[in-house]
């Protein structure tokens, strides 16, 4: 039995801000996993994700069971499609992609993913993302053929975020796109943390320590970093 959620939600209640790194598999070879988890071991990093927009899979449980013999932070699958599902890993951020309006991203790979989710222990945990406008086209948007929210549609951004809650999501997941230009606005993330109860993850364009600080004060439970800490991964020591 996992409790990757309720550590989350008691985090939240404790005020103990949560961070990701994010490794996409499709840039990372075994042997790079290694020197990967010992830096993350030694980072402030609470929680490991593991996705990419178009990886189809090859190596990701030998990827996975490497980078656990290195640290005992829990993996989390964030997945771009089904294909991307190891058992290796502790969960999943099961998305459902709310901003768009592409019934593959919001149902299709969710029935396709049956099979393998019934027969693992992964805890899966429903999860409402959200695609924000980070001032470029993203890999996010290429996939999923779907139009992000306006950084200054916070109205839109809050309904939907709250129209998941509703729906019973677990976390709301706010992404500006790997390697935005802009992550998601302090005002958007403000907003919307303020206005829902479940936990709050932002990602997307966020490439300094300041700037994390900033996303937690305007109300992020959880963020999440992938480029920077991929282009170096002494990032956290800076
Ligand atoms: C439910 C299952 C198993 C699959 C569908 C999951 C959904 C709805 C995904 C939403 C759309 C999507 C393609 C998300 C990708 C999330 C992800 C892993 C992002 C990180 O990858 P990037 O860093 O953006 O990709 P690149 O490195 O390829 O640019
Ligand atoms: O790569 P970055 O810009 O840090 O984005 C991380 C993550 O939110 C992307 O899905
Ligand atoms: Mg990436």
């Amino acid at each position: 039995m996992q409790n990757l959620y309720s550590n989350i939600l008691l985090a939240k209640k404790n005020r103990q801000k949560l961070l990701a790194v994010l490794i996409d598999p499709e840039k990372v070879s075994i042997e790079q996993a290694v020197v990967l988890g010992e830096k993350i071991k030694k980072s402030p990093a609470t929680h490991i994700f593991v996705g990419g927009s178009t990886f189809n899979g090859t190596h990701l449980d030998e990827l996975i069971s490497v980078i656990k013999t290195t640290t005992q932070l829990p993996v989390l699958i964030f997945p771009g499609h089904p294909s991307q599902i190891s058992n290796e890993a502790d969960g999943i951020l099961f998305l459902s992609l709310l901003s768009g309006r592409n019934p593959e991203y919001l149902i299709e790979h969710h029935i396709n993913s049956v099979d393998i989710l019934a027969k693992s222990n992964l805890e899966i945990i429903p999860t409402g993302y959200l695609l924000i406008d980070g001032g470029k086209e993203t890999a996010v948007q290429r996939v999923s053929q779907t139009q992000p929210i306006e950084q200054n549609n916070i109205e839109l951004a809050y309904k939907t975020a709250k129209a998941g809650e509703f729906l019973g999501k677990k976390l709301i997941y706010l992404e500006a796109g790997s390697g935005a230009n802009q992550h998601v606005s302090l005002e958007m993330i403000r907003y919307v943390a303020q206005n829902i109860e479940i936990p709050l993850i932002v990602g997307g364009g966020i490439r300094f320590m300041k700037t994390i600080q900033e996303v937690y004060n305007a109300g992020a439970d959880l963020v999440v970093i992938g480029t920077a800490f991929e282009n170096d991964s002494n990032f956290f020591s800076l």
